[in-house]
């Protein structure tokens, strides 16, 4: 299984490289490391396993911060008001691509954070509200996915990753709680 020692952390050379597109068929390997990718945000969102082995919470995860430069990415996000129900996003995105997006911008009003990143980074990340994405699924199906607001960020922090850029390169240096009056603060 996964676990924290597995996920590279900033100055790694390899969270600031441009992966490669995935090749279908899938190699053994890819679809392993996408089950393997799933499995680590779910136990990281079980308090338990968490705890156990001692793994952050996560919704989102991209091969690079696995040292694998590869253009996919796993997404877990739990539906948020039922308890154990059905995950309101559940899947591996393999060759994920951003569409169309929305001329308004959103960011999470607690900020962000990241798996690869071992400090508090305050300051709001300013992002597409509404993204429409293709990808590709394990089986090589072509899929598209309107998003908006808290998922639709957690889709463009992964594909961040799969380009080199940080959540950090987008916080403004001047005055990193500053976003135009027009930007949705999301909870
Ligand atoms: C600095 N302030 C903050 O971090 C921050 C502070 C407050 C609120 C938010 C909302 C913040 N922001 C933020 N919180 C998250 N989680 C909340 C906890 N959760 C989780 C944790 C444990 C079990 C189950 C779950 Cl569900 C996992 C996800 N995740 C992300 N990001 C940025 S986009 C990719 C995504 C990611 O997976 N990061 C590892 N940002």
């Amino acid at each position: 299984m996964i676990t924290m020692n597995d996920i590279i952390r900033e100055g790694h050379p390899t969270l600031r490289k441009v992966a490669e597109e995935v090749s279908f068929p899938l190699s053994d390997a890819d679809r392993e490391l996408g089950e393997k990718m799933t499995e680590f945000l779910k136990n990281s969102q079980d308090p338990e396993l968490a705890e156990k082995y001692q793994l952050r919470g996560g919704v989102g995860l991209a091969a690079p911060q696995l040292d694998v430069s590869k253009r996919m990415i796993a997404i877990e996000i739990p539906n948020m008001e039922e308890e154990d129900g059905e995950p309101f996003l559940s899947t591996v995105m393999y060759n994920p691509k951003i569409l169309s997006h929305s001329v308004q911008q959103a960011a999470i009003e607690e900020g962000e954070g990241c798996l690869s990143v071992d400090r508090h980074v305050p300051g709001l990340v300013v992002r597409n509200a509404k993204i429409t994405i293709s990808y590709f699924d394990q089986e090589g199906e072509k899929h598209k996915l309107r998003l908006k607001h808290y998922p639709a960020i957690v889709i463009q922090h992964e594909l961040d990753h799969l380009n080199g850029i940080m959540f950090y390169d987008h916080i403004n240096k001047q005055n990193p709680n500053y976003a135009a009056d027009d930007v949705l603060l999301i909870q």
